[in-house]
């Protein structure tokens, strides 16, 4: 009997769960528009309830025409997307972004504050110090406890849906990103690779993405 009543808490349980995270997890707050050197994209801020943390879209266009959009998703980084870091290519792969959408005169960007794979600017740093010390990217999280990746794809499904968004051109040399948002009920119909910034100072950097976390990334196949 026991057994029974907890099994249909459990479908219950199940069925809420399925039903939350658009409803609650993330609110649509308010848009305006962003100009750039490139294009005035609509600007867009959505806030995730359970962390406070604010999501942001641009958006170019008639993104809602059923014609798969020109996307990226971003994460963030501060330290390259804002500071000019030489330690990864975000700061590039964003700009380039930009920049393709301005291009194409339709498009969208998704900007998740999910800052250092989602460990956090203070952890991130931690990182980069132990990887001056030797340690790679993935290792580096792995020493202070980490996974390699924390970082999680659900949040962007109710930011497209928003905007009527249902398919996707997505500019990624990430594999979990294209297999995620399509698990989420996101088709990618097509991958454009997003090669930008190599140099001295990420060759590591994007090497053990190669290597450990499985990106296509021509010179290191
Ligand atoms: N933990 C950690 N995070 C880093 C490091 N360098 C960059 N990052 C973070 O890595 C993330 C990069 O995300 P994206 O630009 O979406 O790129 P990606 O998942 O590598 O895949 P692409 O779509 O191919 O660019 C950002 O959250 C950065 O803050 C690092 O050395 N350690
Ligand atoms: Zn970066």
């Amino acid at each position: 009997m026991y057994g029974a009543d907890a099994g249909v808490l459990e479908i219950e349980k199940a069925a809420i769960e399925q039903l939350a995270p658009a409803v609650q997890e993330l609110s649509y707050v308010a848009s305006s528009e962003l100009p750039t050197p490139w294009a005035t994209f609509g600007i867009h801020v959505f806030v995730e309830a359970a962390t406070g943390k604010e999501h942001l879209m641009l958006t170019l266009g008639d993104v809602n025409n059923g014609e798969p959009v020109l996307a990226r998703v971003h994460s963030e980084c501060l330290t390259g997307d804002a500071l000019f870091s030489q330690r990864c290519d975000c700061g590039a792969q964003l700009e380039t972004a930009i920049k393709a959408i301005a291009t194409e005169g339709r498009g969208a960007l998704l900007y998740m504050r999910q800052e250092g794979r989602g460990i956090g600017l203070v952890n991130k740093i931690r990182a980069y110090q132990l990887q001056d010390a030797g340690a790679d990217t993935v290792e580096a999280n792995e020493q202070l406890g980490f996974p390699a990746d924390m970082r999680r794809y659900d949040l962007c499904k109710p930011m497209l849906d928003h905007f009527g968004i249902a398919s996707l051109r997505l500019m990624t040399n990430n594999p979990r990103k294209v297999s995620t948002l399509e698990s989420l009920g996101v088709p990618v119909v097509e991958r454009i690779p997003i090669q930008v910034n190599r140099n001295p100072f990420n060759e590591n950097y994007l090497s053990t993405k190669a290597a450990k976390l499985g990106h296509w990334l021509k010179e290191h196949l």
